[in-house]
C-alpha cells in the first residue's frame, strides 16, 4: 500500500507519530491492531524516508508526490464522515477518473456567508488568462464578478485554507490566492480547463510560480434559485450548487497525462444569485515577487 494511497487523515496519524520520533515497528503493530493490511508497513516506510529527516513534516511534499510531476494523488475516500478541525466534512459523491470528490459541510454557514461580505466591497469583473500573451482579458467566456485573497490574509482564509490542506493532505503553501466569484442571473463561465498549456507562450509566466496546477476545489456559499451548475460537458456531469459543499478535480490521469475530462464550466444562473470560492493547486509551492 502506497502511502500516497491513504486517506488524508490516515496519512496525518503517520506523519505525527514519525514525527514524534515513534518507532516504525510499534506504529505497524498498532495499524494491524486496528485492522489495516500488512501492506501498510510499506507506506510507513515511505512516510519515513519522506518526512524522517529534519523539519516540519507538514510544510515537505511527500516523496511520491513530487516526483510524480502533474499527478495530484488519488483522492479515494474510505469514509463518508471526515472529521477535520470544527467541520465534519462529507463525502457525497467519489469518482476515480478523472478523480472528482463531491464533499458535504466543508464550510459552515457563517464561513461562507462572511467570505460573501468580506468580498462585497473587493468584486471586480472577472478575467480570464490569455494564452498567446498572458495578459488577463476580460470576456463574454465569464461573465462573473471576483475578489482575491492572498494566503492567509485573515484568520478566516487562514483557517480555510489549514482545512483543505488537512482534508486532501496537500501544503497550503501549493494553494493560488482563493479567488471568490459572484454570479448574476445570466452570468456564467464557459466551459474551460483549469490546467495551463505549457506549449502556449501566455502559459509560461503563469508556469513560473509553482509549476503546472494540479487540481481544483470549488466551495459553493450559497444555495441558487435555480440553474448555476458546475457542469463537466464530457462526463454529462452536473453538480448543482448547495451552500458549505466544495467540489475537488484532479486533472492527470493514471498514466500522469493531463486529463482533458475534466472540461468544465459554470453554467448560466436561471434565478438567484450565485456564489463561490475556488481553490486551485499547484504542483509546487505557488511563489509570488510579494513572497
Ligand atoms: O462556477 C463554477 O461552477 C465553475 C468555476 C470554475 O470553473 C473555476 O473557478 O475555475
Ligand atoms: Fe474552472
Amino acid at each position: 500500500m502506497e502511502f500516497a494511497e491513504l486517506q488524508p487523515d490516515l496519512q496525518q496519524w503517520i506523519r505525527d507519530a514519525v514525527k514524534a520520533g515513534q518507532q516504525p515497528s510499534v506504529m505497524v503493530e498498532a495499524l494491524l491492531r486496528a485492522g489495516y493490511q500488512p501492506s501498510i508497513s510499506r507506506a510507513v516506510k515511505q512516510c519515513i524516508a519522506d518526512f524522517g529527516g529534519s523539519g516540519d513534516p507538514d510544510c515537505r511534499l511527500p516523496r511520491a508526490q513530487a516526483d510524480s510531476g502533474q499527478r495530484f494523488r488519488l483522492f479515494e475516500p474510505q469514509t463518508n464522515n471526515i472529521p477535520v478541525d470544527t467541520q465534519r466534512v462529507e463525502v457525497l459523491l467519489s469518482l476515480r477518473s478523472p478523480n472528482l470528490i463531491l464533499f458535504g459541510n466543508l464550510l459552515s454557514a457563517s464561513e461562507c456567508n462572511a467570505l460573501i461580505e468580506l468580498s462585497r466591497p473587493q468584486l471586480k469583473p472577472s478575467r480570464v488568462v490569455n494564452s498567446d500573451n498572458g495578459a488577463f482579458d476580460l470576456g463574454e467566456a465569464r461573465t462573473s464578478y471576483g475578489a482575491c485573497f492572498q494566503r492567509a490574509e485573515c484568520p478566516l482564509i487562514a483557517a480555510i485554507e489549514n482545512r483543505i490542506a488537512r482534508l486532501l493532505g496537500v501544503s497550503a503553501r501549493r494553494g493560488e490566492p482563493l479567488q471568490i466569484l459572484h454570479y448574476e442571473r445570466g452570468a456564467q463561465y464557459r466551459p474551460h480547463y483549469d490546467f495551463f498549456s505549457p506549449e502556449r507562450a501566455g502559459h509560461r509566466e503563469v508556469l513560473s510560480h509553482g509549476g503546472q496546477r494540479v487540481g481544483t476545489l470549488i466551495m459553493y456559499l450559497n444555495d441558487v434559485v435555480a440553474g448555476g451548475a458546475t457542469v463537466f460537458p464530457k462526463l454529462a456531469l452536473e453538480i448543482l450548487p448547495k451552500k458549505g459543499c466544495g467540489l475537488f478535480f484532479s486533472y492527470a490521469n493514471e498514466r500522469g497525462e493531463l486529463d482533458y475530462q475534466t472540461l468544465h464550466g459554470g453554467s448560466p444562473v436561471g434565478e438567484g444569485e450565485k456564489w463561490i470560492a475556488t481553490k486551485w493547486l499547484r504542483q509546487a509551492d505557488y511563489v509570488t515577487e510579494e513572497d
